[in-house]
């Protein structure tokens, strides 16, 4: 495997409109990038415009396709996430092919349907009960969007404003939504990795912390993509960041861009991060976003853990929360509850139960303090969690509304039950990676670590902390090793 350098997504990769001078909000497609791109949107629909560049009408009608894509697509969009807006131009001879699959008859000629759909697929004019419809009143933006609205049950509006909108789902009224939250869970892993780089925050005393939380991503990261970037990273730690050039000047020496050698690497794959949040979007542009993605990752970590990992996962979590997040009260405030644990974690029902309380903790405090400086999201306020909509099975008894966490008579078989299901199955469930309902943590990242280390030696630094860690890396650590003993010349960085 090669890292991907280049541009953070292709949601950005669109670039400057020639004709119009600024940005354009629906995604250039391509017979290149068609069915990657369409293959791997997070959206639920999309929409396909076929038009041609010569084409007068085509030219005229983009800005009314433009002010309906502003809201759907981009960092920007008011509603992201839900519909994907792309256009081919037919006059380009490479995409030929591709506009004759969908019988493109008249320019422009607008499609929708499941991204998925689009993927291999094709349109003619008769075919029954495809799922790829001819959008057939969209002359204007009002006229799309209303098609649009009829189609999704919805009710946006051409002057939705970003985070004005009466969309957002409430975090309890419908557990299908963890199901976009994989989506956040990417984004929270590679706004972390940002982070970590553009801080510099890499030194001597931090790096086993980093790796033992790498390699708990390379076996669990419920995202392959992430997996496989952070089985990249971990391979190629040492030329990251040299053991020999740790202390913060040196790193300003590596460093080109402020992030060093790795400044360009994304972690989950190139087209993350998106630059918007799903399942944790706030209703005011600076609440939930990436402290929300981070629990969601830990929590989905915790939960595809072996009972033999439980005590490495812990430790991994809490020194990684230490180092690494950057939200001083936040990472002290963790670090003692960890530090109140005496006895070690054997078993994942355990730790997952441990990280949820330890979470309920923390709502429970925020509780108090956002109520009092009205500094939390007034669409989401802080619960004890799971709610009684959620999970009825998780609280034994009745209990009073605005009862402590510890007030509440709980099922904790029930609330396992739930979390893994939860955090589990039902986080993946929507996920488009055709690879990513396989159970294949260790199997998936050994597989794709045999791909990136033809030419790649382990590590020292990594190949001894992975040596050190936890057993319970059985598979994982044993193919490290034994590649580390059949070391080959080193591969440069790039
Ligand atoms: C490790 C850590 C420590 C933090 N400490 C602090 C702090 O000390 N002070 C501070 O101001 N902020 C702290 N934060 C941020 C804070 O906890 C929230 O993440 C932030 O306020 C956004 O809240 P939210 O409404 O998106 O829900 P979050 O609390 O971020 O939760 C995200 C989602 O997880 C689910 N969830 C909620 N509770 C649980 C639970 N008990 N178990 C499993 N799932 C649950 C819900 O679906 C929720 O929407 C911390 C964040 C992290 C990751």
């Amino acid at each position: 495997a090669s890292f991907s350098v280049g541009s953070r997504s292709i949601l950005r990769s669109i670039g400057v409109n020639e004709n119009n001078g600024g940005a354009d909000n629906a995604v250039e497609l391509n017979v290149t990038n068609f069915d990657a791109v369409l293959g791997e949107t997070p959206a639920t629909y999309a929409v396909v415009e076929f038009f041609a560049h010569w084409c007068p009408a085509c030219r005229n009608y983009k800005p009314h396709y433009e002010k309906v894509a502003r809201l759907f697509n981009g960092p920007n969009a008011v509603h992201p996430g839900i519909i994907l807006m792309t256009r081919v131009d037919c006059a380009l001879k490479i995409n030929n092919k591709l506009c004759d699959k969908f019988s493109v008859s008249h320019y422009p000629m607008l499609f929708w349907g499941p991204p998925s759909k689009f993927v291999a697929g094709g349109w003619e004019p008769k075919q029954e009960k495809s799922e790829i419809r001819v959008i057939d009143d969209a002359r204007t933006a009002d006229r799309l969007l209303n098609w649009i609205n009829k189609q999704t049950g919805s009710s946006y509006g051409l002057d939705d404003g970003k985070f004005e909108n009466e969309h957002l789902p409430s975090n309890i009224s419908d557990p299908g939504q963890i199901a976009r939250a994989v989506y956040d869970v990417e984004e929270a892993t590679a706004t972390a990795f940002d982070i970590i780089l553009s801080h510099k925050m890499i030194k001597s005393e931090t790096r086993a912390s980093l790796i033992r939380f790498l390699q708990l991503l390379v076996a669990h990261h419920p995202s392959r993509r992430c997996r496989k970037g952070s089985a990249e990273v971990l391979v190629n730690f040492d030329d990251l960041s040299p053991s020999h050039m740790q202390s913060t000047d040196k790193q300003e020496v590596i460093t080109s861009n402020g992030k060093g050698a790795l400044g360009n690497f994304q972690i989950c794959g190139k087209e993350v991060p998106r630059g918007y949040w799903m399942f944790c979007r706030g209703s005011r542009n600076e609440t939930r976003g990436f402290s929300c993605g981070l629990w969601v990752l830990l929590h989905s970590l915790s939960v595809r853990i072996d009972d033999g990992e439980s005590q490495f996962t812990f430790t991994s979590i809490c020194d990684f929360i230490h180092n690494f997040f950057i939200c001083e009260e936040c990472r002290q405030h963790f670090y003692e509850m960890c530090s109140s644990v005496t006895s070690p974690f054997n078993t994942t029902r355990d730790f997952v139960l441990w990280l949820w309380s330890t979470h309920n903790k923390v709502n429970e405090r925020l509780m108090k303090l956002e109520a009092s400086l009205n500094t939390g999201d007034p669409k989401f306020p802080k619960i004890i969690w799971p709610p009684k909509q959620l999970c009825s099975s998780c609280h034994r008894s009745r209990s009073q509304g605005g009862a402590k966490f510890s007030q509440i008579d709980w099922d904790e078989d029930e609330v396992f039950k739930f979390l893994t299901s939860y955090y589990g199955k039902t986080l993946v469930s929507l996920y488009k990676d055709k690879d990513s309902l396989r159970n294949d943590g260790i199997d998936g990242a050994v597989e794709d670590l045999v791909v990136s280390t033809n030419a790649v030696v382990v590590p020292v630094g990594a190949a001894l902390a992975i040596a050190l860690a936890s057993c319970a890396f059985g598979a994982l650590a044993c193919y490290w090793r034994s590649q580390q003993k059949n070391r080959k010349p080193r591969r440069s960085w790039n």
